[in-house]
């Protein structure tokens, strides 16, 4: 009897001695952080609405967008249901549920996301949470928890408070941490006077933030650093220096977004050297195209390169993985299907890798060999492994998904009108 593809194509991997049982054992444990707000274009849930604002931008306008809480949860529902393994879903403060009331963002509690950590428990997944600290008219200048204003800095504040408050919650009912994930817009349009100055004052903010102590196993905190954006193109206060030195000398998470920094300076590269030096790492996941454009991830050679450098590190633990993409000129489940679906087959494709071999020839400065492996590996079977990934993990194989999309858009999403 013919071998199925799978068994063909695990003996090409097997010969370099690797696993692939093993490979999918491990993969079936790494969780990734589905991000909320690719499934509205980070409109949310409040009462009053707010243009989207802090140098971020969201462009197209295809049909069918999530409208409150129970179509957003629909739609995370059926992408998940076609993404292999147990994900995590990553919420911004902005999804809270208030029922009509107007709470602004420095009074939100915990009882607003309790749909939501309803919905999680019944799923088995866990929360992750953001402050929204843009798209409010107490950030229309660009500036928040770095503003000369006292007022506005307190009001970020006590929104950063809050959201830990509710990130404890989501850790406690769901028993697993709640990653919070602090970005803010702070920047100059044009060459400061004293960068020095609002860098003193985001680092009292933070400090004032994170006096008040979670236990790890309930929150985890991040800090995010953007090297511009658009408003910000001479300056933004919380840089990489900033929130690398802020991390480390106060025991939280850096978080690196592949969008963030200069068009030819890759976050796999920086890997390696924070886990050196840091228990954890945080990632958000995107694809800046000429800037941090935030398209939806694609299977490319830096999604690969995160995903071996996290891999060789043997740091799938030590590595909160998210995303962060938002497209609204596609289908917005097919967006998230086709970035998640990317990652977790990026994971995949590194765990096939024989990377002991292949350091031992880097160690012995047999470099023609590297170069030759990495290169015959790139068109090794790859596809039938994970093909049977999906099959095993009882979720659509190949791009047959794209039915569930087609019947999900012409059955639900097109009758949101
Ligand atoms: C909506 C997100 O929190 C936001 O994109 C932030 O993470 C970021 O990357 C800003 O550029
Ligand atoms: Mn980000």
């Amino acid at each position: 009897m013919a071998n199925t593809p799978f068994v063909e194509a695990k003996t090409h991997y097997e010969r370099f001695g690797v696993n692939v049982e093993e490979a999918f054992q491990k993969l079936s444990t790494i969780p990734i952080s589905v991000h909320c707000w690719q499934g509205d274009d980070i409109t949310g849930f409040e009462v009053t609405k707010r243009e989207l604002s802090g140098g971020i931008d969201v462009t197209g306008n295809y049909p069918g967008k999530a409208r409150n809480g129970e179509e957003l949860r629909a739609d995370l529902d059926k992408a998940l249901s076609l993404i292999p393994g147990t994900h995590r879903v990553n919420l911004h403060a902005i999804y809270a549920e208030t029922d009509g009331e107007e709470v602004d963002r420095d009074a939100i509690e915990p009882k607003h996301f309790k749909r939501w950590v309803d919905w999680a428990k019944e799923k088995g997944i866990g929360l992750d949470f953001n402050p929204t600290v843009f798209a409010h008219p107490k950030a229309e200048d660009g500036l928040t928890l770095s503003h000369p204003d006292p007022e506005i800095r307190t009001f970020w504040i006590n929104h950063c408070k809050a959201s830990r408050k509710i990130a404890a919650y989501f850790g406690e009912e769901l028993g697993t941490p709640s990653l919070v994930n602090i970005w803010v817009p702070d920047g100059y349009k044009d060459t400061p006077s004293d960068r020095l100055t609002p860098r003193k004052r985001l680092k009292e903010s933070l400090d004032e933030i994170f006096s008040e102590e979670y236990d790890e196993s309930l929150v985890l905190d991040a800090v995010e650093s953007k090297l511009f954006g658009i408003g910000s193109e001479a300056y933004v206060v919380g840089s990489h220096e900033f929130y690398l030195s802020y991390a480390q000398q106060n025991n939280k998470l850096c978080l690196l977004d592949s969008g963030h920094f200069h068009p030819t300076e890759t976050i796999s590269n920086k890997l390696s050297s924070l886990l050196l030096f840091n228990e954890k790492v945080a990632l958000h996941v995107s694809r800046p195209v000429r800037w941090d454009s935030d398209h939806v991830v694609t299977f490319d050679d830096e999604l690969k390169e995160i995903a071996h450098e996290i891999i060789r590190a043997d740091a799938h633990e030590r590595v909160n993985i998210g995303l962060d993409f938002f497209d609204a000129s596609i289908n917005r489940v097919a967006a998230w299907t086709i970035g998640t679906r990317n990652t977790v087959k990026a994971l995949l494709y590194a765990l096939l890798e024989p990377t002991n071999h292949l350091k031992e020839l880097q160690e012995q400065g047999n470099f023609t060999e590297r170069l030759a492996l990495l290169e015959e590996f790139k068109t090794y079977p790859f596809g039938a492994i994970w093909d049977e990934y999906c099959q095993r993990q009882q979720v659509p194989v190949k791009e047959s998904w794209l039915n569930d999309i087609k019947e999900y858009e012409e059955n639900i999403q097109s009758k949101r009108v």
